[in-house]
């Protein structure tokens, strides 16, 4: 496959945003959107309910292509590469930027075949008790499934299950990992393991990830993108997503530049 290469992108940018709106039909649920997300960090989205944070993360590897009224303008680029050139096969980007949900959502097969079946269907045909074994020790979960491998996925707690998808992803080998609300479904020790998974894993992978837990954003991230959502005249259909502020977390938990930014952190409103 030949890959489009675009020189827009800024050095440290893995993924950038260029004037990105997505619709569902007529409605755009987010709005003129630029950003450059850096390598090797973790990003967080935050703000309030349908601002569109999801919207926008499910963009970045094209898994809004599964929703049919669901559109978008502008463009994606991932390490340069335009994610919705023709030419670009969305499986392909859904295996070099991976993703874990809201819920864990682990396989209804053993623990083992939760990593060696994507693995397989995506080709590799190396050593798999290795790539199983460290897939989970990345994950943090390998000392609590070593001895339980051919048991199912859900003979684990939600937090042991969260962190078995965040394995599944790994063993792919992707180069991003999306998550949406990973910890929500989760206790405070089991967030917190995730929480500490996500410093390791950081040193190999970009992450993004959508938070409603603004400590959470605190703890986790080296950016934050502020998000809100307006109703605009003449816009029916809901209100309308879009950036306010992105910048170094520090920054905009300290000092943010936008008085909406200090207004949603300190609990305003949202
Ligand atoms: N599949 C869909 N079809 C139509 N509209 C949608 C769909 N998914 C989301 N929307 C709308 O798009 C807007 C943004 O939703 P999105 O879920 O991205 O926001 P969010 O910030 O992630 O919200 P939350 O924090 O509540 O999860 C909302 O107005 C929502 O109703």
């Amino acid at each position: 496959m030949k890959i489009p290469q675009d020189k827009l992108i800024k050095g440290d940018a893995s993924i950038s945003l260029q004037n990105v709106t997505i619709s569902y039909g007529d409605f755009d649920a987010v709005r003129n959107i630029y950003c450059d997300i850096p390598r090797g960090k973790v990003t967080a989205l935050i703000g309030p309910s349908g601002c569109g944070k999801s919207t926008v993360l499910r963009a970045i590897n094209r898994m809004n292509d599964l929703i049919p009224s669901c559109s978008l303008k502008g463009r994606i680029l991932f390490e340069g590469t335009d994610l919705y050139h023709p030419t670009i096969d969305p499986v392909e980007v859904r295996r070099k930027i991976g993703m874990v949900f809201q819920q864990p959502n682990p396989f209804p097969k053993s623990i083992f075949e939760n990593i060696a079946f994507g693995a397989r269907i995506n080709g590799y045909t190396g050593d798999m008790d290795e790539l199983v074994e460290q897939s989970l020790r990345k994950a943090a979960v390998w000392d609590e499934c070593k001895d339980k491998l051919n048991e199912s996925g859900y003979s684990l707690s939600g937090g042991q299950q969260q962190r078995l998808c965040i394995a599944r992803t790994i063993a792919i080998e992707p180069e991003v990992i999306l998550m949406d609300e990973p910890c929500s479904a989760l206790d405070p020790i089991s967030t917190l393991k995730i929480e500490e998974t996500m410093h390791e894993l950081k040193k190999s992978y970009t992450i993004i990830i959508v938070t409603h837990n603004m400590q959470q954003a605190l703890r986790v991230s080296d950016m934050t993108a502020f998000y809100n959502a307006e109703v605009l005249e003449g816009v029916s259909g809901g209100k309308v997503g879009y950036l306010v502020e992105f910048n170094e977390t520090e920054t905009i938990f300290s000092s943010p530049s936008q008085k909406l930014t200090q207004d949603y952190i300190s609990g305003k409103f949202g």
